[in-house]
């Protein structure tokens, strides 16, 4: 699946603003490049992607500071690198995880979505919607190495994934908490999310906004593993080599097979999500909320 017209325009424009691709262009062969440790280590400003070709896996670690929030330059950066390692046959698999301490990804970037016109809350939107198409129908393994907190957005981007790995760290919470900041997920999220825990525990979860600190992310599963912060790396590399060493063919049929239906019922309300999208954030009431919320963040350090 290509990107999106306007993503794709976005992606360009980054392009020729020099996004700081460090080492070769994944798909086109070049001799090996990096930090002079022979590996073809490649970067944009935002995600920096440790290509390991002989293993056909790539580990992608969000480094956008302080918290990976989901910025339209973020998720059009991430969706440049993605496209590559999808469009090299080189890689069968990925690891997703962070490179800001204690945080996966504080999710949808309130700035992005506060005193904006409607224009840019579309383009917005149609943004992370790309997003999460794009890693949901990953041909690719895709395993999600969980190295902080988890909210909302963050936790999105999880579970689109085909494994999910959580450090063992009470602080590292995961989980869909729109409701608390009155707001509603989208239709496709809920979707994603029913898939993996199941209808009445997804009830619960996006009714009261649950976050889930690792113990009962196992429990109720949010999450397919819980291991000790420093195994998080080793264990999220084996379960891949489990993974690839399935046939590539049967393994990724299975999973659009497996995933189609919730796909589909996106992209054929593509629009309409987007106009529902805007409709909701433009209201004075949903403004007020996150602005008060955005605040109190800002604020807390003080
Ligand atoms: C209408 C919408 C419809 C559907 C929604 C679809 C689903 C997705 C929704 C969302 O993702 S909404 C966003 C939800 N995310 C959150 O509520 C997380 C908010 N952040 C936090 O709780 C914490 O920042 C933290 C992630 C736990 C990290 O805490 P820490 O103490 O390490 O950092 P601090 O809080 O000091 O933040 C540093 C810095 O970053 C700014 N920040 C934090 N989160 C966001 C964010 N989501 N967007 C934009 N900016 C964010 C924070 O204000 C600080 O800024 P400062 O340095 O300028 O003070």
């Amino acid at each position: 699946m290509a990107l999106a017209g306007g993503v794709r325009v976005r992606a360009r424009a980054l392009l020729r603003a020099g996004a700081q691709f460090r080492g070769p262009v994944l798909g086109r062969p070049e001799p090996a490049a990096g930090g002079g440790d022979g590996t073809r280590r490649f970067a944009n400003l935002r995600v920096l992607v440790e290509p390991d070709p002989a293993a056909g896996v790539a580990v992608m670690k969000l480094k956008s500071p302080p918290v990976n929030s989901l910025s339209l330059e973020f998720m059009t950066e991430f969706l440049i690198s993605l496209e590559k390692l999808e469009n090299d046959k080189a890689f069968r698999g990925v690891v997703i995880t962070s490179d800001c301490p204690g945080v996966f990804s504080a999710g949808l970037d309130l700035t992005e979505l506060c005193g904006q016109n409607p224009a840019h809350y579309a383009e917005y939107w149609k943004a992370v919607q790309e997003l999460w198409l794009r890693l949901f129908l990953s041909n690719m393994v895709l395993v999600a190495a969980i190295n902080g907190v988890c909210p909302a957005g963050g936790c999105l981007m999880a579970l689109t994934c085909d494994v999910r790995v959580l450090a063992d760290n009470p602080k590292f919470v995961i989980g869909l908490k729109e409701t608390q900041l009155g707001i509603v997920v989208p239709f496709w999220l809920k979707d994603n999310l029913v898939n993996t825990i199941g209808h009445r525990a997804s009830e619960h979860a996006l009714q009261l906004g649950l976050l889930f600190p690792p113990a009962e992310a196992l429990q109720v599963g949010i999450v397919d593993q819980v291991v000790p912060e420093d195994q998080l790396q080793s264990t999220a590399l084996s379960v891949m080599a489990r993974w690839m060493a399935i046939p590539d063919h049967a393994r990724h049929l299975t999973k659009a097979m497996m995933r189609k239906a919730t796909a589909d019922s996106l992209i054929k309300h593509r629009d309409a999500d987007i106009q529902n999208f805007v409709n909701f954030i433009s209201r004075d009431s949903i403004q007020k909320t996150l602005q008060v919320y955005l605040q109190k963040l800002k604020q807390k350090k003080g």
